[in-house]
């Protein structure tokens, strides 16, 4: 989905100060943001995250998922590294919206996998669409990515649309009791690299 952009600024977070940069989707008005921090002209590849919206995980410290541990161990990488950006997609429950997750999870409650869930409810797996991401980084002039992700999905989608992604790093946090059927699951059915040795991670 094409974005425009609308406006920049600072944003203040207990791991840096960062730039705030809103995007909208001019056909369905839904808003993104990308947090970027440090030197957005040089050509180096930068470390970077795109990260779905989980309101449960990023806001309501649910430990169904691991999305809230990755969003803030994200953040403390760029910080640390002093460069980089998150692009923060408002694509929640992979896509099928807060309510539908609810329900998703309503079926998990009662022994579905998080695929099973999402079939049941007459969605795909995953209905997610990256595209918007190549416009967020056109505008912001990034050129090479050093992306944290598990999913190969999303790293085959970035570089369909022409995104250079020059490495792929793990971003393994937060695997706990209520949430370890769900990474298994990413792993059995979504095929997410989730093996603590990557190294001869075929794709990247
Ligand atoms: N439908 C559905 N969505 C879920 C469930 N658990 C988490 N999600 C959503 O899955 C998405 C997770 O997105 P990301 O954090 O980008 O993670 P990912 O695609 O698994 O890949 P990584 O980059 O490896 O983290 C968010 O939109 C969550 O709301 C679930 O059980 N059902
Ligand atoms: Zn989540």
């Amino acid at each position: 989905m094409a974005v425009r952009y609308i406006q920049t600024c600072r944003l203040p977070t207990p791991f840096g100060v960062f730039d705030m940069h809103g995007f909208e989707e001019p056909d369905t008005g839904k808003e993104h943001v990308a947090l970027t921090l440090g030197d957005l002209d040089s050509d180096e590849p930068m470390l970077a995250r795109t990260h779905s919206e989980c309101l449960t995980g990023d806001a309501l410290y649910s430990m169904r998922c691991d999305c809230g541990y990755q969003l803030e161990e994200a953040l403390r990488s760029i910080a640390r590294e002093g460069r980089g950006i998150l692009m923060y997609l408002r694509q929640e429950g992979r896509g099928i919206g807060l309510l539908n997750k609810i329900r998703a999870y309503h079926l998990q409650d009662q022994g579905a996998d998080t695929v099973e869930a999402n079939e049941r409810l007459g969605f795909a797996a995953d209905l997610r669409d990256y595209s918007m991401c190549k416009d967020m980084l056109q505008h912001l002039g990034i050129k090479s990515l050093r992306l944290m992700t598990n999913n190969p999905r999303k790293v085959k989608a970035l570089s369909s649309y022409g995104i250079a992604i020059a490495e792929r790093v793990p971003l393994h946090v937060g695997r706990n009791p209520h949430n370890e059927h769900y990474l298994d699951t990413k792993q059995s059915k979504l095929g997410h690299w989730l093996e603590t040795h990557q190294d001869d991670d075929p794709e990247v």
